[in-house]
């Protein structure tokens, strides 16, 4: 939702102490601006949240919801880590200047290269997802006579209450080691027997935009119960328990989000629970989280364009973006809120659907929102929009992907360059 001090006396929406009806005309539409310090804060909650605790912790941020060089250089000045989860975002991490030893390398299927990049680069920890996987780094190891850090991703046989593609720690689940079945331990033997492989904890991550705390309750008490057997039967402890991420956020007004506080508080007072009763040295404990960083930070700016009204029944508002700049609302059926950027101060007087410009009928960025009267040429603001909209975003319909600009204090910096119809064509070869 947008609070009163978010509009200038132009009624126009401010995003970062800037205009954004200025920032659409500066560098054009769609475009998706960041409010920064938006980002930085959601950084300091989580911090401030274990800080209180008192218990050791690392903040990993889970690029995969928005990795370019200017988002790893503002989570470096917050001191966090960040995870990656391709040869692509670890390239880009480190351009940015990313230390590479607060880099963890998830991934269920890396590569040999990417595996290789991984080593070669010195990356914090490589996040073990599967036998083939722990093969591969064996013999890359060997063939460089090298060593590593590496956490195993346990499959805790735990859902969370979201979307299935969403859903990542149930039993059937393409990422990580099954506990239930015997695999997660088989794969700790084969790991501690090598020299090459410094193994500092478990990681498991249960799915995403989870609003109730209960599911990461039960985690802990399953990564504890895990512990303690692998302590009884291997003498293994380990040094990090990794959570994962997860935590929801609010992008309409029947979503609700709690804040990071809730979340972490809880986490904590179950780990120290746990350490103390099966009387365990208190471990690091590390989350992932990526969305809840920069999703309500991101703002996805489009002008209306066309409009069509069907008699009686209903209308289309028509933007110059869609599914190409945030592909959610078709896969996930996820459900945000706009407003016209030009017209904050204006009644609402009509319900329409918002939709893309892409030729396909299910490109509805919204399938009903309340605005002023519109006409061609107006800014419409999508909310909540920074997690998984441009990470996602595609070329379909051979359309550029919008450019990214950050604004804080006042001021806006372009992070990512639009797409120019040439770039489109730059890979292309000719056949005749
Ligand atoms: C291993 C891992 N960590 C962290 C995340 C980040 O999740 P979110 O953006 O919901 O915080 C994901 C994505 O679901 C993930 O797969
Ligand atoms: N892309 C998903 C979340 C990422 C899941 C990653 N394991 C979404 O937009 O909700």
């Amino acid at each position: 939702m947008i609070s009163s001090e978010l509009t200038n006396k132009n009624g126009h929406l401010m995003i970062g102490g800037v205009d954004s009806v200025d920032l659409a005309s500066k560098y054009q539409t769609p475009l998706v601006v960041y409010d920064v310090e938006e980002i930085r804060n959601q950084v300091r909650l989580f911090k401030n949240s274990f800080e209180k605790s008192g218990l050791n912790y690392q903040i990993s941020y889970a690029s995969k919801a928005f990795a370019a060089v200017g988002i790893y250089q503002v989570l470096n000045q917050e001191d966090v880590h960040t995870d990656v989860v391709s040869g692509g975002e670890l390239f880009t991490a480190l351009k940015a200047g990313f230390p590479a030893d607060k880099i963890s390398f998830h991934g269920n299927n890396k590569s040999q290269e990417e595996l290789e990049m991984a080593v070669d680069n010195h990356v914090g920890v490589i996040i073990l997802d599967n036998f083939y996987e722990i093969g591969l780094l064996e013999e890359i190891l060997e063939t460089k006579d090298a060593k590593t850090n590496v956490m195993l991703r346990l499959t805790p046989g735990i859902s969370a209450h979201t979307h299935k593609y969403d859903q990542t720690g149930q039993v059937d689940s393409k990422f990580g080691f099954d506990v239930g079945s015997g695999q997660a331990s088989e794969a700790l033997q084969r790991v501690l027997s090598n020299k090459r492989m410094n193994l500092i904890g478990i990681h498991a991550h249960i799915g995403s935009q989870i609003f109730g705390v209960e599911g990461f309750v039960m985690l802990v008490k399953k990564m504890f119960e895990i512990a303690e057997d692998w302590k009884n039967k291997f003498s293994y402890v380990p040094q990090v328990i990794n959570l994962g991420g997860g935590f929801g956020i609010s992008y309409n007004d029947q979503d609700e989000a709690i804040g990071p506080d809730v979340f972490i508080q809880k986490i904590v007072e179950t780990v120290k629970q746990q350490a103390k009763a099966k009387d365990l040295a208190l471990p690091e404990i590390w989350i992932e989280p990526g969305r809840s960083i920069v999703g309500p930070a991101g703002y996805s700016l489009y002008t209306i364009g066309s409009r069509k009204d069907v008699p009686d029944l209903t209308s289309y508002v028509n933007v110059d973006g869609g599914m190409g700049d945030n592909i959610r609302p078709a896969l996930y059926q996820a459900k945000y809120e706009a407003v016209v950027a030009n017209k904050m101060d204006e009644k609402l007087t009509e319900d329409v659907h918002i939709a893309g410009k892409y030729c396909e009928s299910g490109d509805i960025l919204i399938d009903h929102q309340k605005l002023p009267d519109t006409k061609a040429g107006d800014i419409l603001a999508i909310l909540d929009t920074g997690a998984y909209g441009y990470s996602m975003a595609s070329n379909y319909n051979r359309n550029p992907r919008p450019a990214v600009v950050f604004a804080e204090d006042g001021h806006d910096k372009l992070v990512v360059e639009r797409e120019s119809y040439e770039d489109l064509v730059k890979l292309d070869r000719n056949y005749i």
